[in-house]
């Protein structure tokens, strides 16, 4: 059992897990490099930026200081969005204790190494067991677990043990906590269906209708099982709460970043505008550079990525790429999921 539990950062989905870890009797140290809402969440209990209309719990308690929140924790959650993942976990590493739980629940890779979060982790925590690092997936929007409102996720990690340490640490009744071996693909589908999300955004902002998003999601899937399989990972967990559990948050959700984002650009708001418009991490849009370069590496056909590429850095319109995807080769359905690497693991 953990004892001190810290979470690095109180951005909406840190704040959204300590108040979980609350719920379950945790004392939480919530870090923020920001001094004022640091303030806000110990004087008012709340975090107003991300989460406004909520009283956190008062069990929840925000820190300044990195050393503070991370010096003898047993357990960390680390929610720092991709971009700051080694940067954080480089600061970090001198207070570590070496046998602390490191649970992360980020969903991107690293631009330019096209590394996972766990294998960033990995790089910049030596003293740390890589396989007991955890990471935590599926469909969770923070203004609904805040809320309480009925939530699964899952958690993976090499090992069980780490994973289920996870699992016991979060798990209460609204929200459900699966474990999964899956490391890679849990990564990757959390990691992807924020590119989908985007292009949801842009669909629905096109008025192009449900038959259209359904094909998005449905061949948005297709893709990120084909790279997924590609890098490692199980097929079915794309089937499950990371994989198609994930898109089907993101893409009908109006709480989704990534798809408001998307939405925004139908309208023809730039996507700097946008950027600065939406104030919270909007991942998809890098992982999106990410994936393009991914896909390439690793030989597989991505395009819907490539399509969205091309809208979000190449200028092309959101109306042309939708042309030039529906008007794509003509191909089987089945054949272009089912990998080699597919195959073997479903025999
Ligand atoms: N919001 C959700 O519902 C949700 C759910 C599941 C997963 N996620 C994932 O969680 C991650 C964080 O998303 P979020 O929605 O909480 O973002 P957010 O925009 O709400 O908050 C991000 C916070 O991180 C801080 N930050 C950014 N870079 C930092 C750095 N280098 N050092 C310290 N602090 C830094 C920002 O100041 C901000 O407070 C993303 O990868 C996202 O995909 C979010
Ligand atoms: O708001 P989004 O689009 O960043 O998605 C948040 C979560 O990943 C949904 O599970």
């Amino acid at each position: 059992m953990s004892n001190k539990v810290s979470v690095l950062v109180a951005g909406s989905w840190g704040t959204a897990l300590a108040s979980v870890l609350a719920d379950n009797g945790k004392q939480v140290l919530l870090w923020s490099r920001n001094e004022d809402q640091v303030i806000e969440i110990n004087e008012k209990h709340r975090n107003s930026r991300f989460l406004q209309d909520v009283e956190l719990s008062p069990l929840i308690v925000a820190t300044n200081s990195l050393q503070e929140a991370v010096e003898d924790a047993d357990a960390i959650i680390m929610v720092v969005p991709s971009t700051g993942m080694r940067e954080v976990a480089l600061r970090m590493r001198p207070f570590l204790k070496k046998d602390a739980l490191i649970i992360h629940a980020t969903k991107g890779f690293e631009i330019g190494t096209l590394k996972r979060m766990t294998e960033v982790l990995a790089d910049e925590l030596p003293d740390i067991d890589a396989k007991r690092l955890v990471v935590l997936s599926g469909p969770s929007h923070a203004e609904e677990v805040i809320r309480k409102y009925p939530t699964t996720v899952v958690v993976a990690a090499q090992d069980l043990g780490a994973a289920e340490a996870a699992q016991d640490l979060l798990i209460n009744s609204y929200f459900r906590v699966y474990t999964n071996p899956d490391v890679t693909g849990v990564e990757v589908g959390g990691a992807l269906k924020n590119i989908i999300g985007l292009g949801a955004g842009l669909t629905d902002g096109l008025g192009f209708g449900d038959n259209a998003k359904a094909a998005l999601v449905t061949r948005g899937l297709a893709e990120i099982a084909r790279l997924g399989t590609a890098m490692g990972a199980n097929p079915l967990t794309f089937a499950g709460l990371a994989g198609i559990g994930d898109l089907i948050a993101t893409c009908t959700s109006q709480h989704s970043r990534n798809w408001r984002a998307g939405n925004k650009l139908a309208k023809g708001i730039p996507l700097d505008d946008v950027l600065r418009e939406m104030g919270m991490v909007v991942e998809g849009v890098k992982t999106t550079k990410a994936a393009y370069e991914l896909c390439r590496r690793f030989d597989v056909t991505m395009p819907i990525t490539d399509e969205l590429y091309n809208v979000l850095f190449d200028g092309k319109s959101p109306q042309l790429a939708a042309q030039d995807l529906m008007g794509r080769v003509r191909t089987h359905e089945i054949e272009e999921v089912a990998s080699e690497s597919a195959t073997n693991v479903l025999k």
